[in-house]
């Protein structure tokens, strides 16, 4: 048996709303042992500077370039993860030495996988530095660099997560691990452990985009303004005929690939009630493109709090005769999971292990990625 480790992983997501952070102890493959996870939440101001960072991201053409503000709000954003890291630790007992590894995701500030180009700000060596522990960082740019969209890079941890799974979840039936972040995605691992994946459409963004110009809130907690809206047809339809859903090409998202609608197309409940409905009817139109139909949905990310998303969700999946738990309900924390991944690929990345696969992102062949960064101050990319 390969030798356990022990691993933090770090994610700022797309919705910008702030870090989660995970322990697992694994051997990078089908051994997965999840430990404590805490998530930390952005305040306003910062969460202004990482919008602003996005603008500022759309001149990059070369993926080292910090324009703008970039460059300072990725010393911050890496500053903030070191904290993180060191409260963390102190909150459960542990020291820099009793972890081999963290996994930075860091912020995806731009992603265009039809120009190869993917920015992640985060700053590994200096994430090394600041805790005095081994750093990954940087992990979707080899599988770019081999025809890979980039993302998504989580599906090698669900079909870790799959197959510690109680039998009666995915025995007869394929799962689909459902994430529902700012953008959706999606894994199906079949019940031979293949894995396909891709993006599924947008999440909760647009949702928070939507409350936030027309009640000044971040999001809509529990999908309560979604409750007292309808679901208006032209509106969800224009959404659901973009050709992300119609063309055959699976391709991976930027958080800016879709927009919200504007102002005049609804009522805030209408728009929140639309959107909600658009995520979850994405999320089916998306699974269209599986090799089998699901037979069950896990889903994790904040989308699985959203219960209009979530009813959504089950009545679609219901009329193609597959159930939807939330990642809880399989005994998964849904929060974390995202954090978990970081870790389990850190370890992966370290051991040479592949990260993506054909089936996953679209890769030529499965490979490797990331780059480690030691304390000490060594940097060294993998493969090298
Ligand atoms: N209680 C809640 N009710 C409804 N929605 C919620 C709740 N809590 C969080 N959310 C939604 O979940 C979002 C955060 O989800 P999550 O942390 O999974 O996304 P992320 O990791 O940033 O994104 P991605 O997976 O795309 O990188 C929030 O922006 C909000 O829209
Ligand atoms: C480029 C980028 O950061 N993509 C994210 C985003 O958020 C969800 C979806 O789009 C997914 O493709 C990916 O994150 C997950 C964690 C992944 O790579 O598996």
């Amino acid at each position: 048996m390969a030798e356990m480790k022990t691993a933090i992983g770090l994610m700022s997501g797309t919705s910008m709303d702030g870090i989660d952070i995970a322990l697992v102890r694994t051997d990078g493959r089908d051994t997965v042992e999840r430990g404590p996870a805490q998530g930390i939440a952005y305040d306003a101001k910062f969460r202004t500077r990482l919008k602003q960072a996005l603008e500022d991201a759309t001149s990059i053409t070369r993926r080292d370039q910090r324009p703008g503000t970039l460059a300072a709000v990725e010393n911050e954003l890496t500053l903030r993860h070191a904290d993180a890291v060191r409260n963390f630790l102190n909150e459960n007992n542990l020291q820099p030495a009793d972890i081999d590894v963290i996994g930075f995701h860091g912020q995806t500030v731009l992603h265009r996988p039809d120009a190869a180009l993917t920015v992640q700000l985060g700053d590994g060596a200096l994430l090394a530095h600041e805790t005095g522990i081994a750093v990954v960082h940087d992990m979707r740019a080899n599988d770019m660099v081999h025809g890979g969209q980039g993302a998504p890079l989580i599906p090698v941890y669900h079909a870790a997560l799959a197959a510690g799974l109680p039998a009666h979840l995915h025995s007869k039936r394929p799962v689909v691990f459902v994430n529902i972040g700012g953008i959706s995605n999606l894994t199906f691992v079949g019940t031979d452990g293949r894995i396909v994946a891709y993006d599924s459409g947008p999440g909760n963004t647009l949702i928070d985009q939507w409350v936030e110009a027309h009640a000044g809130i971040p999001y809509d907690q529990g999908g309560m303004i979604a409750s007292e809206g309808r679901v208006l047809a032209d509106l969800a339809d224009r959404y659901l005929s973009n050709p992300f859903f119609t063309g055959t090409r699976r391709r991976s998202l930027d958080r800016n690939d879709f927009s919200p609608p504007t102002g005049g197309d609804a009522s805030l409940e209408d728009g929140a009630r639309t959107l909600a409905y658009v995520t979850a009817a994405a999320i089916l139109k998306s699974s269209g493109h599986l090799p089998e139909r699901a037979g069950i949905y896990v889903v994790c990310g904040g989308g699985r709090l959203n219960r209009i998303i979530m009813r959504d969700l089950a009545e679609l999946a219901f009329a193609d005769e597959a159930t939807v738990i939330a990642a809880e309900e399989a005994g998964l924390n849904g929060d974390a999971m995202e954090a978990e991944a970081w870790g389990y690929l850190a370890v992966r990345s370290v051991e040479g292990l592949p990260l993506t696969f054909p089936g996953t992102t679209g890769v030529t062949e499965p490979v490797t990625g990331g780059v480690l960064n030691t304390p000490g101050g060594a940097t060294r990319s993998n493969p090298d």
